[in-house]
């Protein structure tokens, strides 16, 4: 990618966007996700990566509170919250319109249109009126190129197609940052580079976007930063060049050798 096109990386005295300090996950007596704590900064793209078990769906799911951790303080945008409490459904609410969520499965309506899925949430989460709900719906089908699908239910579509819908049903809220749940995993490979365009225009517009993918490709040439987690633990981080061509820990080579020798 061309870094200039991308808009210069905020350094490290702003504030962040979103904030996870000491985030402590438990299932019964397994410690999913221990002690974490991350900043994330505008217009940043974070791939998550590690070997599977490590925690990295179960850390993104944090950040929205799919996943409910034990203890921590979780921070996104203007919203902070010391998580001693369970959260009330108005500060849930205040947190999921903060952050578009894109998962492995679409997980579209079914039973409704590309447009009044991308349209509807906007009515009920933001009070927005159909006729701005549908303007908006229409610019964001335009973005992702599925401007002639807008009448289309979303089983007639693509794999492809349906995750680009669901990115732009995310987009629609106008969220902080965006999460991506491996999103490319239930795709074949070129469907998945469909989405990964649709990904990397988003990341060169300057979208916060935090990304758990086992697509290192796009880790190495769209994120800013690339995080390895392993055990329930971030044990490396740096740049891609960092990260993947010079990994530090003999765990860190092991994981990206793997995975070259896939290749
Ligand atoms: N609801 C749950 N109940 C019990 N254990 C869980 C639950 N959710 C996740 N885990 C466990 O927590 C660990 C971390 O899971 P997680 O899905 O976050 O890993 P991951 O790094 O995203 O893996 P993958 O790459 O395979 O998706 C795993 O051992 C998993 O079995």
């Amino acid at each position: 990618m061309n870094a200039d096109q991308k808009p210069a990386r905020a350094s490290a005295a702003a504030e962040p966007i979103v904030s996870l300090k000491n985030i402590d996950i438990r299932y019964g007596n397994f410690h999913a996700i221990k002690n974490v704590s991350l900043d994330v900064y505008r217009g940043e793209v974070v791939a998550m990566v590690g070997p599977s078990g490590a925690g990295k769906s179960t850390l993104l799911r944090a950040i929205n509170m799919l996943e409910t951790p034990v203890s921590g303080t979780l921070k996104v945008g203007n919203f902070s919250f010391t998580l001693d409490h369970e959260l009330s459904q108005k500060e849930l609410l205040l947190l999921r319109r903060s952050t578009g969520m894109v998962f492995q499965q679409f997980n579209l309506f079914p039973h409704m249109t590309v447009e009044k899925n991308i349209s509807l949430p906007q009515m009920r989460v933001l009070g927005r009126s159909k006729e701005e709900a549908d303007k908006v719906t229409a610019r964001l089908l335009e973005r992702v190129q599925l401007a002639d699908k807008a009448k289309s239910y979303p089983a007639r579509l693509s794999g492809g197609q349906q995750q680009r819908i669901a990115i732009a049903r995310a987009l629609a809220l106008d969220p902080q940052v965006m999460l991506f749940d491996e999103p490319t995993s239930a795709l074949d490979p070129e469907l998945g580079l469909e989405v990964l365009a649709v990904m990397r225009e988003l990341a060169n517009d300057g979208m916060t976007m935090i990304v758990v993918t086992h697509e290192i490709a796009f880790a190495a040439e769209v994120a800013d930063r690339v995080i390895v987690m392993a055990d329930g633990e971030i044990i490396e981080q740096g740049t891609p060049e960092e990260v993947i061509r010079n990994p530090r820990l003999p765990r860190t080579q092991k994981f990206f050798r793997a995975i070259l020798d896939r290749h």
